[in-house]
Order: structure tokens, then C-alpha cells, then sequence
């Protein structure tokens, strides 16, 4: 990390270090609900933008621009590790991403590749050219998913409602799970250190569809794989974001893997789940994303009421509670930036 984004209200707040006011930045900030996303969009497929540098350091960019957040991410996808191993993977227009070659069985797994991370030279690259663009205005974070998250677009071969080839596998064939999550762990582990060299000054991990799990089976087949990841990061002074939809629930134990921070989902009181966890991990969220679709004098109202609650926290760092959906109006999320930013006391 660069000297200049210790300073910074994003990496004090993700250490928990006081800050004047908390910093915000909304997953899925690089994307759909932006014109500017579509004008780009229009022109290229999802992966062709994730692998040309100059393209994704172009979407990266467009709410540094727009929306002024205190924080950059890394626009790519998180499958992007499971199509280096092997994955044939595409996205279509409303149907979202999907593996015509879904990993099943032991010769599936068997014929998954680890030794992949120099495929994802180009992650590295658009780095680089982010990190030249900021000139250390805003700290960029870079990030991968969970073995977990990602074994289950794998198995399932796309998106699923209920994970139930998934939650198959884990359960009636558990050393076959180990052995998949093993090797998408061994990858991603890989290539976070890969974007740590490259100048990410930020990492989270995404582990979207925990909340489909029991506890035993999140800590067995999912929190196992992140602690193995966070422990194997040549981190130096790179703080850790632990996101899980279900982290209301699961935070005691996203908590013994060491993160900096948990990204809590908006089920859960945010002060009463920074409370109950060990001191010095700071909390990132927890605004219902449809909070956005409402009046502007609800967003405000809610935005306040989070602000008030969390106030004298150290280690507090604004977001929503999962990603802002495509077609929420550009207006209402720009206007609830700038109430973070301007307007709280
Ligand atoms: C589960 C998951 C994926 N990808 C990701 C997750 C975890 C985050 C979460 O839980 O929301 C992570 C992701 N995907 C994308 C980013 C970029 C950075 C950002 O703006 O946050 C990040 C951090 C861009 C994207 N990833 C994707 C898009 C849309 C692609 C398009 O333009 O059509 C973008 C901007 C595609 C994608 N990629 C994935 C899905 C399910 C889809 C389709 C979604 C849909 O159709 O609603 C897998």
C-alpha cells in the first residue's frame, strides 16, 4: 500500500482508527445502474471488459468520477479464478453467468488446473493502471470469492435459488467437496497475493451465498477455506474485508479468520454485531440496497438513524448490505453518497 492511503479514511476506518466521518463506497458500485456502465457495456462482453486492462481500469474509474466514494474496487467478477482453472464460462443478457462444463464429479474436479494464477496477469495489469489513475486520491480495493461461492457457480453451473446439487455434494460426498474447495482455494489464495503485488491497497472476499448454509456446514465446507486464505496472504499492511450474506449470523466465526473488517448484511444491528465481536474489527454496512428505491427524505432518514447508532465507533465504514441492484435510480444512490459525505454530524 502506498504511504499516502494510510491516511486515508477508508484504511483508517477499515484498522479501526478514528475518523472525522465514516467513509463509504457501495458494492457493486462499478455497474448497471450507470449509464456510462451501459455506453461501455454496449460495445463489449462482460469477460472481453474484465480482460482488457484499459477497459476495466475505465469502469473502475466511472464512480471515482461520478459518485465520489471514498474507496475504488477492482471492476472484474469473481469468476474469473474458476474459469482459469478450467471453467467454460460465459454471461448472458438476463441470465447471468453460467459453466457449460459444471464440475460434478471426481474426474470433473480432478481435471480443474491450480497452477493458474499467471492467466490472471490481466487482474494484475488493470490494477496498475487504476492505482496510475488514482495517483493516491482513494485507496482501490481488489477482491476474490469464497471456494464456497465460487464452488457453487461451478456445480450448480451457473446461478441458483437453492444450491441443491451444491448442498448435495457437501453432504453426501464431503471428501469430494474438500477436494474442489481445496483447489479454488489454493488459486485464490494465489491470486490475491497476485493483486497485493500489483498495489491493491484493500482486499475483500466474497462469500455471497453462505447465507444458504447451516452453521456446521458454513464453518466445515466455507469458513475453513477463508481462514486458510487470510492466514496465507503475504498481507503486510493490507486490511481483509470478510463479506457473507448471513454474516448477522455468522460473524462470531467470519471473526476467528482474522479479518480487519465484516461486511454485515442488513438483517442485523450493526452496533449490537460490532459489540459482539473482538475489538479491532471495524464493521462495513448494513443499508437495506432498497432503501435506495425510496423518497430521498428516506434514504436521508435511514442513512442518519445508521449514523447515530454507530456513532463513537471507531471502525465504521459506510455501505449496504449487499450490492446496489442495476436498476436502481443513479439520482438516489449519488444523492445518498453525498449525505454521507456532507451532511451527518
Ligand atoms: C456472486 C458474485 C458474482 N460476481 C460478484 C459476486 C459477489 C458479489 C455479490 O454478492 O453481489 C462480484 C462482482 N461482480 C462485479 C464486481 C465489480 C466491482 C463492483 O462494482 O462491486 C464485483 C465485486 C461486476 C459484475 N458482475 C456481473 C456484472 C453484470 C454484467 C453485465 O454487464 O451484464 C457486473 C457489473 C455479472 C455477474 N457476476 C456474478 C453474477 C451472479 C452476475 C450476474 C448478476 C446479474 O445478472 O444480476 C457473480
Amino acid at each position: 500500500m502506498s504511504t499516502k492511503q494510510q491516511d486515508s479514511l477508508f484504511i483508517k476506518a477499515a484498522f479501526s482508527q478514528p475518523t472525522e466521518r465514516p467513509p463509504v463506497w457501495m458494492m457493486r458500485q462499478a455497474g448497471r445502474f450507470m449509464k456510462e456502465y451501459w455506453d461501455i457495456k454496449n460495445r463489449y462482453s462482460f469477460l472481453e471488459m474484465c480482460k482488457t486492462p484499459e477497459i476495466a481500469a475505465d469502469v473502475t474509474m466511472l464512480p471515482v468520477d461520478l459518485l465520489g466514494i471514498d474507496a475504488a474496487i477492482l471492476f472484474s467478477d469473481i469468476l474469473v479464478t474458476a474459469e482459469a482453472m478450467g471453467g467454460d464460462l460465459s454471461f448472458t443478457q438476463g441470465v447471468g453467468p453460467r459453466f457449460s462444463n459444471p464440475v460434478r464429479t471426481s474426474d470433473d474436479v480432478d481435471r480443474l488446473e491450480t497452477g493458474v494464477v499467471r492467466k490472471l496477469q490481466y487482474v494484475a495489469d488493470a490494477i496498475k493502471i487504476v492505482q496510475q489513475r488514482l495517483d493516491g486520491k482513494i485507496p482501490l480495493i481488489g477482491f476474490a470469492g469464497s471456494p464456497f461461492t465460487v464452488m457453487s457457480y461451478l456445480v450448480e453451473g451457473g446461478s441458483s435459488k437453492d444450491f441443491k446439487l451444491t448442498k448435495l455434494m457437501l453432504h453426501n460426498e464431503p471428501e469430494l467437496a474438500h477436494r474442489l474447495l481445496a483447489k479454488i482455494a489454493e488459486v485464490t489464495t494465489g491470486y490475491l497475493n497476485l493483486q497485493i503485488e500489483a498495489g491493491v491497497d484493500a482486499l475483500q472476499i466474497f462469500d455471497s451465498w453462505a447465507s444458504a448454509l447451516a452453521w456446521d456446514d458454513y464453518k466445515e465446507f466455507s469458513h475453513t477455506y477463508i481462514s486458510k486464505i487470510i492466514a496465507g496472504l503475504n498481507r503486510q499492511d493490507i486490511p481483509i474485508i470478510s463479506f457473507c450474506k448471513g454474516s448477522s449470523v455468522f460473524a462470531p466465526l467470519m471473526a476467528e479468520a482474522k479479518p480487519d473488517v465484516i461486511s454485515v448484511d442488513w438483517n442485523a444491528d450493526l452496533l449490537n454485531v460490532k459489540k459482539s465481536l473482538p475489538a479491532g474489527i471495524a464493521v462495513q454496512g448494513n443499508l437495506d440496497p432498497h432503501i435506495l428505491y425510496a423518497d430521498k427524505k428516506v434514504i436521508k432518514d435511514r442513512i442518519v438513524k445508521l449514523h447515530e447508532r454507530m456513532k463513537g465507533e471507531n471502525g465504521f465504514i459506510f455501505n449496504l448490505g449487499h450490492g446496489i441492484m442495476p436498476d436502481l435510480p443513479f439520482d438516489n444512490v449519488k444523492y445518498a453518497i453525498d449525505v454521507i459525505k456532507n451532511e451527518l454530524t
